[in-house]
């Protein structure tokens, strides 16, 4: 399955803890990250990451373009519900995005638990069905 793992500056401590904690089930899937969230979980992990721009110069709309072909099945987006971002409609297309392909998502830690344990536990085989569809918003 192909993993988003997005934090803003104020969760990326919280995101490399929770890389750390579950290395070995996220070590079994392909890991695409925003450029400073991977940067960070690949100096603290010997997880593997395929990075893209940093979020405010794109990274979110580049995860959101694979959201779209329906290339990402699971996002793990550690939130700052507390500090304005400038890129903040590129964060808001992301989860909309979500929504749109109903992908699960997380956006804090708590919830990230329950769901990396769904995965733990084949909960998300689902997202193999969809896989190869063309995977346009309704269907
Ligand atoms: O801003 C982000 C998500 O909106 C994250 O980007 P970075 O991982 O590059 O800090």
């Amino acid at each position: 399955m192909n993993i988003a793992l997005i934090a803003h500056d104020n969760k990326k401590q919280e995101m490399v803890q929770f890389t750390v904690a579950f290395e070995p089930v996220l070590k079994k899937h392909d890991l695409y990250s925003t450029g400073t969230t991977g940067k960070r979980i690949m100096e603290e992990t010997s997880l593997s990451i395929h990075r893209f721009q940093s979020g405010p110069l794109g990274g979110d709309q580049q995860i959101g373009a694979m959201i779209a072909k329906n290339e990402m099945d699971l996002i793990l987006f550690f939130k700052d519900p507390l500090t304005a971002q400038p890129h903040e409609p590129d964060v808001t297309a992301l989860i909309r995005l979500c929504d749109v392909y109903k992908i699960p998502l997380a956006t804090n830690m708590a919830t990230g638990e329950v769901l990396i344990k769904g995965l733990e536990r084949g909960d998300f085989k689902w997202r193999s069905i969809v896989h190869g569809k063309e995977g346009k918003a309704g269907e």
